[in-house]
């Protein structure tokens, strides 16, 4: 059972990764599983090491959490992160936070630092500023893109929810370290053109994520207000309890929140001995595990991609990378040339 501890598992998103930004996304969350490994390989513990791995992704402005997050209807930038410890259920978390370049360490001081698990907005930046955490200028946090699809949306007759379902970006990291405890982490920007002051799944304990030693952690992507009808994380973990493996957990939740409210979203998932599972029921999710030395990752259905993480020069590695990136170009073609044909038939 040793043998599968530690072991590292990221999310970029559930959607429809735009072709451009596919391979971008895979790259994303590759770094972000080996540094998060790295950190467990040393002994570090599991949150120490979803925090690292969340606080690259947000970093990388690829994705919508820190900088690169989505625009709300003013075309600023509000985001949400939270933390979870499987060892005590300790939590923290911020809402609807401004102008801080990594809100997942902010969520960790509320956890270590206060009697609350959340914090929101001014009283979140007031925190911040207590603690020592520099804020940042807004449009440090804005990209072009981001920009452009929150304009694109002001039109009259755009739908921001439809054109969200299409390009998440959350991010979101679960661990087992090398002791057995389990811990989650997960930040986003929201979604996009959401109204002021929106607060989504993603800071709520138990929607957008759930670490308990005693049966695993989750870590969500997806449509927030659907993820937060049906308490995916938990409910995920709940099936768990039942004897249920984290992939087919995670199927049966999906399954339930697209039954029950036409929720689409994607999981991260661990157990305590070490099983792990990437699911979505979106189009796509990036996504990437580390596990005994392994690198396993994917974006659309069905994709499994192994590298090996030791011992490998840094040269190979990239030339196996190269090779799968031209892997899914080509299928990618195939399928919309297929999709092309259909729609001409
Ligand atoms: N992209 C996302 O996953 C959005 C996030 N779950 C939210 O609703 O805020």
């Amino acid at each position: 059972m040793l043998a599968m501890l530690p072991v590292l598992v990221v999310h970029g998103g559930a959607g429809n990764v735009p072709r451009q930004r596919a391979e971008l996304s895979c790259a994303g969350v590759r770094e972000a599983a080996r540094a998060g490994y790295a950190l467990l390989r040393s002994g570090r513990s599991a949150m120490d090491a979803v925090v690292e791995a969340v606080t690259l992704l947000e970093n990388n402005p690829a994705f919508n959490a820190g900088c690169g997050s989505v625009l709300n209807e003013h075309g600023g930038v509000e985001m949400d992160a939270l933390v979870m410890d499987g060892r005590t259920l300790a939590s923290g978390a911020v809402s609807a936070v401004r102008r801080i370049a990594n809100p997942v360490q902010l969520a960790r001081l509320v956890m270590e630092k206060t009697q609350h698990l959340c914090l929101t907005a001014e009283g979140a930046s007031k925190f911040a500023r207590a603690v020592g955490v520099p804020e940042v200028p807004e449009e440090t946090l804005i990209t072009d893109y981001a920009r452009k699809r929150w304009q694109r949306n002001l039109q009259p007759g755009s739908n921001p929810v439809e054109c969200q379902m299409g390009k998440m970006g959350t991010v979101g990291a679960v661990a087992v370290d090398s002791e057995g405890n389990v811990a989650c982490a997960t930040s986003t920007g929201g979604m996009l053109n959401k109204m002021e002051g929106r607060v989504g799944d993603t800071p709520c304990v138990g929607c957008g994520g759930y670490a308990d030693n005693l049966l695993g952690a989750v870590s969500p992507t997806g449509h927030g207000e659907a993820i937060m009808k049906v308490t995916l994380s938990r409910l995920i973990l709940f099936y768990m309890e039942q004897g249920k493996t984290a992939a087919d957990a995670s199927d049966q939740a999906l399954a339930y929140m697209w039954e029950r409210v036409q929720g689409l979203a994607g999981v991260v998932v661990v157990d305590p001995r070490g099983g792990w599972a990437a699911r979505f029921n979106s189009l796509q999710m990036a996504w990437a595990a580390a596990q005994n030395g392994q690198l396993h990752y994917g974006l659309g259905k069905g994709e499994d991609f192994t590298l090996p993480l030791q011992d490998q020069p840094a040269a190979a590695t990239q030339n196996l990378e190269q090779q799968h990136a031209a892997s899914t170009h080509n299928l990618e073609q195939q399928h919309a040339a297929s999709t092309h044909n259909l729609e001409q038939q």
